[in-house]
């Protein structure tokens, strides 16, 4: 079977995107690995399956499957890819495009300057929804907000903040993100006892009350070059732990995003936005 695709990226953080809006399109769990793989296949963090909407006010629907081959509930940079291809491909002439992932309905801008900006629906803090099991543990809280701690292997232990944007987050502040022990941390909160279905582990360096960096070890794909999930969790734990402003620059490894939520003074419902790019690096074709 020939697979025609396109390949995107949001600051850094790849895409394999995939139009399914005409015929509908099931990739097994080993397909979906072999287009994801860098060296048997076209190579991507996640595949972007995009399909039509029959539901009135949504104009498509979107799938994205980790380069694990797991199908997940959100991906903050693939929404902003998503538009940017519907809009180039003519799929739409709108600007603002109302998507359906498997758990949400997110609104997403098409900016003047290029860039797109999400609604990327309120964080979920309620622990069994993230899904987090936090029997046992005691909660350090800070700012009214709970870090929790986190048992590792080699007698390692961290500190995490726990919260989801309607896929699962765990944040931890570091003094230098850069020599952060990413690759060996990462793993071992990815797939933690504690998260049923596993979970982003977030290394969030302060900067200012308005400036952090950031890098994500991503559940089912490792670490990316930029997370937009990942990005709004660590904005959020932040805002709510004292730390930060409204409005935040998130400087990652493969570029800005700018995340804002009022939530400490509209409502903890209030809706995080997400800003930021949205390239196509080529068009092709694999033979599955
Ligand atoms: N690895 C994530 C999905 C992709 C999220 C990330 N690429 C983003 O931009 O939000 C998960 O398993 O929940």
């Amino acid at each position: 079977m020939k697979l025609r695709f396109t390949k995107m990226h949001g600051a850094g953080n790849d895409f394999v995107v995939l139009d399914a809006t005409q015929h509908p399109m099931q990739l097994t769990h080993e397909q979906l690995r072999h287009v994801a793989d860098r060296r048997f296949g076209v190579g991507c963090d996640q595949i972007l399956v995009i399909e039509s909407s029959r539901t009135p006010g949504v104009d498509f629907g979107y799938r994205i499957f980790n380069a694990d081959g797991s199908e997940v509930e959100h991906c903050g940079n693939g929404s902003r890819c998503f538009v940017r291809y519907v809009v180039d491909k003519g799929l739409t002439d709108k600007r603002t495009v109302r998507v359906q992932t498997v758990n949400k309905i997110l609104e997403l801008r098409l900016r003047e300057d290029g860039r797109v900006t999400v609604d990327m629906g309120a964080p979920i803090f309620d622990l069994p929804q993230v899904p987090f099991q936090p029997e046992g543990l005691t909660p350090r809280a800070l700012n009214g907000f709970d870090l929790w701690p986190l048992a590792l292997g080699d007698g390692m232990a961290c500190e995490v903040a726990v919260l989801s944007m309607g896929n699962p987050h765990a944040v931890q502040r570091v003094e230098d993100v850069d020599h952060a022990p990413v690759g060996l941390i990462g793993p071992q909160v990815e797939g933690h006892e504690r998260f049923p279905r596993r979970v982003n582990a977030g290394f969030l360096q302060i900067v200012s009350r308005s400036e952090v960096k950031l890098r994500v070890f991503e559940r089912g794909s490792g670490e990316t070059l930029a997370c937009g999930t990942g990005a709004c969790a660590a904005v959020v734990a932040g805002i709510r732990l004292g730390w930060l402003d409204e409005a935040v620059e998130v400087h990652t490894h493969g570029g800005d995003l700018r995340i804002e939520w009022a939530g400490l003074t509209q409502g903890l419902e209030a809706s995080v936005f997400m800003t930021g790019p949205a390239q196509t690096v080529f068009e092709g074709e694999i033979e599955l």
